[in-house]
Formats: structure tokens, sequence, C-alpha cells
């Protein structure tokens, strides 16, 4: 399996180079170059296995490499088995029944309760079998509105390979959220409060990718989904929920909460790889950008508000350019041209050719945080479940686009309503417990640096900061 950039003037890579080098250097994000297929019959030969058996059954072909493939499949299984026994439910995302057609996927059994743990966690550990193998060390920067920060850190915190930065947008996720990440003591992990939004953070973390001295002099990767090996981990569970429900033999949709279009994009890749599933409903919060865009095939560049989901607080969806790149033919250079435009001029229009794809495939709504906070306590009413506000979006985005009775919809449920106890307090009047393992955050010591928005101010820090010189 070879990966090329969506801008088409980067050289292809296999999976161990794909997994350390992040964006690509042509400013693009790495695809597979074919999808590898998964046939009825395969499909069918998962019924009744454990996730971790699907997981690596789903995952092998995307590593192989022209020569075989340089992770052995002892070692990957070991990972994959060693990654999934830490979550604290026996079937690693659980799927529970809400009425006839609709399912909560249940994502947030992992050690940060949130649905980056179930890549994360995997990550983590490819790092260390690749780097240990290359000897080699490197300086993680990743952005995050709230959840693949907590995620990453405890995924890759006190490795001798590695220091990680992380930045997040500066008051702007929730307590819990912060909390998570900055009591974390260890010697190689570095959080930045920034200064800014989670877009101004995301496109820091790309213009670092793209200072290709400073890239090299620190030997930067990545563990947003910029790094390919998230999006493979997190195809995983849609083949899991759709085994569940009867696939190959029935068609099954899936309602995902979406920011930055990574989660979304995984469903699209599952069923590049021959899953029969449709529809994938997008909910969006009041940052709409995304249901904007499938609903009118052209997106428009606005201000970021906060909301109760801070975690969808996006304006700048990374992982849309994947899925652009099908809709531009796999033409990188147009590709190229086009994001070049939008980040110009702040909009796009999506390629006509194409649209009709799209229409099949995705369903799009918005919810604003009176609706996030009627799904959740309206749901807790019918079923006595609480939810979080972005699990919320799913389930209202379910409830509005689903067109099919017959068509098992299952909504992911992104994170634990713990992580978000006041928004949860106000639509049910519960306030959810944090597990043990985290009962004490309250009283512990938090560390991070406050920065500006600034690029040059950020790398003098990394520079002056990382163990890895
Ligand atoms: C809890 C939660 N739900 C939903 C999302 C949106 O997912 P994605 O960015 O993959 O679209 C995020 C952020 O990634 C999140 O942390
Ligand atoms: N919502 C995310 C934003 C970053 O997304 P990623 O999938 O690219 O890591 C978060 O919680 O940080």
């Amino acid at each position: 399996m070879r990966y090329i950039s969506t801008r088409g003037a980067a050289p292809a890579l296999e999976f161990d180079d794909v997994l350390l080098a992040g964006l690509a250097r042509d400013g693009g994000l790495y695809v597979p170059e074919t999808w590898p297929s998964l046939t009825t019959e395969a499909i069918r030969a998962l019924r009744g296995k454990s996730y971790a058996d699907i997981a690596v059954a789903v995952m092998q072909p995307f590593l192989i490499g022209e020569t075989g493939g340089k992770i052995g499949d002892g070692d990957f299984t070991a990972m994959v088995k060693d990654a999934y026994a830490a979550f604290r439910h026996q079937a690693v995302v659980p799927l529970k029944q809400i009425d006839q057609s609709l399912w909560l996927m249940e994502l947030f059994h992992g050690p940060t309760l949130a649905f980056k743990d179930v890549a994360l966690q995997l990550v983590g550990r490819l790092y260390d079998h690749v780097l240990k193998a290359r000897k080699q060390r490197v300086t993680i920067i990743g952005a995050t509105s709230g959840d693949t920060g907590s995620a990453a850190l405890e995924a890759c915190r006190d490795r001798d390979a590695i220091d990680i930065f992380i930045l997040h947008p500066k008051g702007r996720v929730s307590e819990v959220q912060r909390r998570q990440m900055t009591t974390i003591d260890s010697a190689n992990v570095f959080n930045i409060a920034l200064e800014g939004t989670f877009d101004d953070c995301q496109d820091m973390v790309k213009a670092m990718f793209n200072d290709h001295a400073f890239r090299d002099r620190v030997n930067m990767s990545a563990v947003n989904s910029i790094n390919w090996a998230r999006v493979m981990a997190q195809i995983v569970y849609y083949v899991v929920g759709a085994v569940a429900l009867g696939a190959p033999d029935r068609r099954i949709g899936f309602s995902v909460p979406s920011g930055n279009f990574g989660n979304v994009y995984a469903g699209y890749g599952a069923r590049q790889m021959g899953l029969d599933i449709a529809p994938l409903i997008i909910g969006s919060n009041r940052n709409d950008i995304l249901a904007r865009f499938f609903n009118t095939a052209a997106m428009q560049i606005t201000q970021v508000e906060p909301s109760l989901s801070p975690s969808m607080d996006i304006q700048v969806s990374s992982n849309l350019e994947r899925l652009l790149f099908d809709l531009y033919g796999r033409d990188g250079q147009a590709l190229a041209a086009a994001m070049g435009d939008f980040r110009k001029a702040g909009r796009m229009t999506a390629p006509r050719q194409s649209w009709k794809q799209v229409e099949t495939l995705f369903a799009a709504a918005a919810f604003d945080d009176k609706a996030t906070l009627a799904a959740m306590g309206d749901l807790y009413k019918r079923t006595g479940e609480l939810i979080d506000p972005h699990s919320a979006i799913g389930i209202a985005a379910a409830e509005a686009k689903r067109a099919d009775p017959e068509i098992p919809i299952i909504a992911l449920a992104t994170a634990h309503p713990a992580k978000f106890p006041e928004a949860v307090e106000r639509a049910t009047g519960r306030r959810p417990d944090l597990p043990d393992h985290l009962a004490d955050l309250y009283d512990r010591s938090e560390r991070m640096t406050v920065l500006p928005n600034n690029l040059e101010r950020v790398k003098d820090f990394v520079l002056a900061s990382r163990r890895n010189q």
C-alpha cells in the first residue's frame, strides 16, 4: 500500500513513513493510492469476532508495503490487542439500542473518555514500535479543540523518543478537557494555551509542517487526523457496528457529530472499502460550515463562535480536503489550486461533476445550543441515558435526517458526558460523575504555557523546550 498526497506534489510513501511524516511536504494530506477491498465474504467472516480481531483484519492491508510490510503481522496483532485491552468495556465500543432503528455506539470507554482514544491508543504503540526499530526520535506537535490533546498526551506521555507539544485555544475547551491535558506530569509533555481559536492552532501546526527547515530540524510528526494512521484506526468501528447490525446483508447508516471531518471521513473510507453504509449523516453545531457545504455545495468561512460542544467549534475542517481530492477526480494540482483560492477568498464551491455522488452518500444538519440541550434532555426523558453535547448533535442529526426507517442508524457517541458536566446538568438536572481514575482531576496541579497567536513565538518555544535536541 502506498500513500499519495492530496496536493499531488509530494513523493508517495509507505505506511511507516506516513505514520511519522504527518502533513505531506507539499502541504497536502496523505490518502491511500487505492482502497483495500472488503469483500462480502470477508465482511461476513467478521461476525462474532472480537473488536481486536476485526481491527487487525480491517487494518492489516493498509500496512502492507511493496516488500511485504515492515511491521510484522505478529507485532501488529499484539499492539492492537494491547491497545484495546485497556478499554473499560469488553466490547470496546458497545452499541445501545435507542428505538426501533436508532443505536448509540459508545466510543468513550478509553482512558481519556473520548473517541480519540480508539485511534490514539493504537497510534501511540505504533510510534513506539517504528521509532524503536529506526532508533529515531520525533517532536509531535498537535492542535486540539479539547479531546485530541488529552488522548494524544495519554498515548505518548513518558516516552524518551517523543516530545509532544499540544496547542489548545485558551479558554475555549471545557474545564475537564483542559485539566486532562494540563495535569499530566511528564517530562516529555508541553501544553500551550494559544490566544486564538482551534482554527488558529491547526493553521499554526500546518504552518510549522510547511516550514521545511523547522520540521526537519525537530523531526516533526503529527497526532491529529493529519496522520493517516488516525483515520485508518477509526474505520474499524464503522465495520464493527455495521457487522453487529447485519452487514453485509443489510445496509446501515451512521450519524456523526462533526468538526474536523476526520470521523465522517473514516466512515467514507469504510464505504470505499466495500461496506454498504449510507447515509453518512453529519451533525454540526452553530459553527455550521460543514452542514452548509453538504446542503448547498458551497462553503464560506465565518467567525468561529463558542458553543456547548467546543470540540466542534471549527471553521476549516481539515479532512474535507481528503474527500475533495476524490471529488476533484484525484487531481492534486487542481485541488491545490482550489485550496489556495479557498484560503484566500474564504469560500469554495464543490466541483459540479461529482456532486450527485455526494448527495447519495451524505446528509447534514446543524443544531444550536438550545437544540443541543433539547436533544440531551429529550433522550434522558425517553431512555434515562445521559449523553454529552457532541453526541447529542449526532442523535439530533440522525432524527432529523433519517429517511428510510428500514435502515438502522448508528449515532456515534464521541465523548463521555462527564467531560461536559455543566451542559449535561443544564439539560437533564443530573451532573455526571467522572470515572474513578479521574475522580481527583480537580485536585491535581496544572502546567501550561500561554502564548500569543504568533508562529515565530510558538516555534521558539518548541525549540527552547524540547529535550530531543
Ligand atoms: C467529542 C467530540 N465529538 C465530535 C468531534 C468531531 O470529530 P471530527 O473532528 O473527527 O469531525 C470531536 C473532535 O474531533 C470531539 O472531540
Ligand atoms: N475535535 C478535535 C479537533 C482536532 O481533530 P483531529 O481529529 O484532527 O485531531 C479535538 O478534540 O481536538
